[in-house]
């Protein structure tokens, strides 16, 4: 489904060059939940950027369904962006003063899609991540793991081929990060979501299909854990 071969990113500070990521090779496939893994600093958040399209390579090819992405303008790839792909960050990145139901509805509003449609769309993603009671609430009033369940919800409106999420859990306590990590398994086993999720928490491995542990910008090991 994705492919990276050869990747290669340099970021240029100055006179300083970093060295994130240093010759990398991965194939996501369909249907898989893949656990990136690695100490900090490994490049687990630059190789999720590079595959999700939010940043190009200095070197290497990546490719999606066999199409080089290399090749697409920056307005295709954000258009692909948005109609194929669905991101989660750590810090929620929900706008504050939207509705829970209406930052779920933005990607969906920014696809082009009826407004009728998208409140439909959004309140039963919201309904699928436990918050249908909870779409008129702001998220300052709404705890860090509904916050994030807000945040999968939006992730998921246009209904994308792939869910990438950069440490959904760093700051949930554990029982809330369970509810996540249950409710993307629920995801990818129910919707046949492809999952990529970087993370540190070595007990998060429980969740995974895959494990692809990075070690200084390069994949230092592979581990199939299910399927
Ligand atoms: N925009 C940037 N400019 C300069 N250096 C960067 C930039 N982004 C990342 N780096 C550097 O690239 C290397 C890999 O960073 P990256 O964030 O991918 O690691 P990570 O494994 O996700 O770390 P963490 O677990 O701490 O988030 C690090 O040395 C980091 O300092």
């Amino acid at each position: 489904m994705i492919t990276a071969a050869g990747v290669r990113k340099v970021y240029k500070m100055g006179l300083v060059e970093v060295h994130a990521l240093r010759g990398i090779y991965v194939d996501i496939e369909k249907g898989e939940f893949v656990g990136i893994m690695g100490s900090s600093g490994s490049g687990k958040s630059t190789l999720l950027h590079m595959l999700g399209l939010l940043d190009r390579p200095t070197e290497g090819r990546i490719a999606i369904n066999g199409r080089n992405v290399l090749e697409m303008s920056d307005e295709e790839k954000g258009r692909f962006r948005l109609s194929r792909f669905g991101f989660i960050f750590q810090d929620y990145a929900l706008v504050p003063e939207l509705t829970a139901l209406e930052n779920v509805i933005l990607p969906a509003m920014a696809a082009g899609r009826l407004h009728e449609e998208c409140i439909a769309t959004g309140e039963s993603y919201l309904g699928r991540v436990g918050l249908g009671e909870r779409g008129g609430h702001l998220p300052s009033e709404l705890s860090g793991g509904e916050q994030q369940r807000v945040a999968i919800a939006r992730a998921l409106v246009n209904n994308p081929s792939i869910l990438f999420a950069d440490e959904p859990c760093a700051n949930l306590d554990s029982a809330n990060s369970r509810t996540v990590l249950d409710l993307f398994r629920e995801i990818n086993e129910t919707l046949d979501q492809t999952v990529v999720m970087v993370s540190h928490e070595e007990w998060h491995r429980e969740y995974f299909d895959r494990i692809i542990r990075l070690k200084d910008g390069l994949v230092a090991e592979e581990i199939r854990l299910k399927g």
